[in-house]
């Protein structure tokens, strides 16, 4: 994008003092591409769309942009090779659609730049964000257990026959597609064991990927992943790997983030991350959210100054949360930023 430093060690600092400290990550993908109507009962899930409806997911990262996000995440966290070929893709379509989900993303924020140079303001009467920034596309990865959709995204448990080499197998054509698409930097999404941080941190190093990485794990008890290993043994591999930029935690519930942060904190001088869902609870049986389970948008962003105060970088959401979400985190920290500001002056 232009901007940035491409030095891994700086990358994400260089950024972080353009946004003003911190950055907003964008919202559920998935979320919003249902609630426009998107059916994503699918072993693809959201990558479903790349298929059926790219425009949709572009018009999704606009939403995102025009709500304040400075980060968007492509629609490859569930587009696997081995998951488009079982759809009898080809292994050279199956490449282009991981190279399509960043051309969408790219596609958006070269028309959210037009939007803000043809209304030239800051906030458009109708609420929209149309502010010139830097703006990064993160390539998502999401695990192989979202490629299985079998449940074993959430419990991490692979079985024994699943080992680091396994794991690079699986990954390794992907992330060097995502990495030569165009894309910012990539995101290894959800990730729920240490086997998995293991191999994204060597297939970082061994095919020198030429892009940095962010690693985001998920909790579901407010301590260790949701595998049961130890938290700070994930965030050290991703404290000892040059070419990750940022750590933290995605699709966990508001309520664990504030004593998640302060764990990560003791192991990791990277930036942090965070983009919890919206606390809401996930059948996996019925495949579903339980409505009415989780907070309100006020009340996520309640807790957003003081998930920065304790150490918090990037902000945003994950499953359940919406533009609306991210509006409202973006405010909050703007108001923040100008308090800031007005003190020092
Ligand atoms: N970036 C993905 C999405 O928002 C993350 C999903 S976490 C299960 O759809
Ligand atoms: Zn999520």
């Amino acid at each position: 994008m232009g901007h940035v430093d491409l030095q891994p060690s700086s990358f994400i600092s260089d950024f972080l003092l353009q946004t003003g400290g911190v950055a907003v990550i964008d919202g559920g993908l998935a979320t919003e591409l249902e609630r426009h109507g998107a059916d994503l009962n699918d072993p693809l899930w959201s990558a479903k769309c790349l298929l059926s409806s790219p425009h949709l997911i572009r018009t999704v990262h606009l939403d995102y942009l025009e709500a304040g996000a400075d980060i968007i995440i492509t629609a490859s966290y569930q587009a696997t090779i081995q998951g488009f070929e079982a759809r009898g893709f080809s292994r050279g379509e199956s490449e282009a659609l991981l190279r399509k989900s960043v051309e969408i993303a790219c596609e958006a924020r070269k028309m959210y730049y037009d939007r803000c140079i043809e209304f030239a303001c800051d906030d458009s009467e109708d609420g929209r964000i149309l502010k010139h920034r830097p703006i990064l596309v993160a390539a998502s990865v999401g695990s192989y257990g979202a490629y299985l959709a079998d449940g074993s995204e959430y419990s991490g448990i692979y079985g024994d026959e699943i080992t680091v080499e396994t794991l690079k197998d699986f990954h390794r054509r992907r992330v060097q597609i995502l990495a030569d698409a165009g894309a910012d930097l990539i995101a290894f999404e959800t990730v729920p064991n240490k086997l998995e941080a293991q191999a994204y941190a060597e297939l970082l190093e061994e095919e020198n990927i030429k892009i940095p990485a962010w690693f985001s794990f998920n909790s579901k008890d407010g301590v260790h992943v949701v595998s049961g290993d130890s938290l700070l043994e994930c965030v050290s591999i991703a404290e000892s790997c040059k070419k990750v930029v940022s750590v933290g935690i995605n699709c966990t519930p508001p309520r664990f983030i504030h004593g998640l942060i302060l764990s990560i904190k003791k192991v990791t001088t990277k930036p942090i991350l965070i983009y919890p869902n919206s606390g809401e609870s996930y059948d996996p049986e019925q495949k579903e959210w339980v409505q009415k389970t989780g907070v309100s948008v006020e009340d996520f962003v309640s807790y957003v100054n003081k998930w920065c105060e304790v150490g918090a970088s990037l902000v945003g959401g994950c499953c359940r949360t919406t533009p609306n979400t991210i509006r409202a985190i973006y405010r909050t920290l703007s108001n923040n930023r100008s308090a800031t500001a007005s003190l020092k002056s």
